[in-house]
């Protein structure tokens, strides 16, 4: 049985992998953290501060809030349990105190969980790879009116992966108000759109002289999130102290 600590539980996310998880033969959630500990209720223990939780899990599952990664790292490195982070909106700094923490426990990061979005990465950076400097690259991402981080984890990931194939970087633009110049192809464009009840949606535009590719993915449920950090927390608990991503996942 892989016993889950489930960071973020009674957020959207941590309400769907709570369910899920219970559906999952080998797996059950020991314990939760959230801010907001009476909301629910949970039939597991809740904390509102993660150090009081007692309970050894085999993983932590977290999707909460930038807020919080700071305790959530330390809580793990010092009760030596394996992360799986989907949390979103981090400063670079932030980040990097994910990939030293994977010097003492597995680490497993993502912006976005669901296998599709990670096979359009590939398909992206191959088109950006073929159209060189020809194609204008735009990316559009669209979510529900609850997100509060913008741009998306997913359309840095996509534009961090694009840039990879270029020699010389190219700069991010977030929208275009109050901009007087024409844009460059050294530019990225980023727009970030939010309403309703929007799952996700991630489009990367290329366009070029009389001619468009657009790559897509769209998720329908958040069922596709949290499947894959089931998935990615079943994976990490048998890694040694490293860094992973989806691609050490699907390969
Ligand atoms: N990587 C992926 O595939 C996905 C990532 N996400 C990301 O996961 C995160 C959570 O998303 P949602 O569940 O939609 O948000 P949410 O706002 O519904 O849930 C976040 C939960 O974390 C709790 N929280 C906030 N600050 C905290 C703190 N300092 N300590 C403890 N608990 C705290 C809140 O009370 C809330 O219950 C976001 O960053 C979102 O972008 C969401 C969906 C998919
Ligand atoms: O907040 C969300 O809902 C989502 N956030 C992730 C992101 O910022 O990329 C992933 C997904 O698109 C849903």
């Amino acid at each position: 049985m892989i016993r889950v600590i489930l960071n973020g539980c009674n957020g959207k996310m941590g309400r769907v992998l709570a369910k899920l998880i219970n559906e999952e033969k080998s797996m059950e959630v020991v314990a939760g953290i959230d801010r907001e500990i009476d909301k629910f209720d949970n039939t597991f223990p809740v904390y509102s501060n993660i150090f009081s939780c007692l309970e050894k899990g085999d993983v932590l599952i977290d999707f909460s809030h930038p807020s919080s990664i700071r305790n959530t790292l330390a809580f793990c490195v010092e009760t030596k349990t394996p992360m799986v982070t989907a949390t979103t909106g981090l400063s670079g700094e932030e980040m990097t105190l994910f990939v030293e923490a994977s010097k003492s426990i597995p680490v497993f990061q993502s912006s976005n969980m669901a296998v599709g979005v990670n096979v359009i990465i590939d398909l992206a950076a191959q088109a950006a790879n073929a159209l060189g400097n020809t194609f204008d690259i735009e990316i559009i991402e669209k979510h529900h009116n609850k997100k509060v981080d913008s741009p998306s984890g997913t359309a840095f990931m996509i534009a961090n992966a694009l840039n990879e194939t270029f020699e010389q970087k190219k700069e991010y633009i977030y929208g275009r108000h109050g901009n007087e110049d024409q844009r460059t192809e050294n530019h990225i464009g980023i727009h970030a759109v939010r309403g309703g009840t929007i799952v996700g949606e991630h489009t990367v535009i290329f366009a070029g002289p009389d001619e468009i590719i657009e790559i897509k993915h769209t998720a329908l449920s958040k069922d596709i999130f949290a499947l894959g950090a089931i998935r990615a927390a079943k994976f990490i608990t048998g890694q040694k102290n490293g860094y992973y991503n989806m691609k050490d996942l699907i390969k």
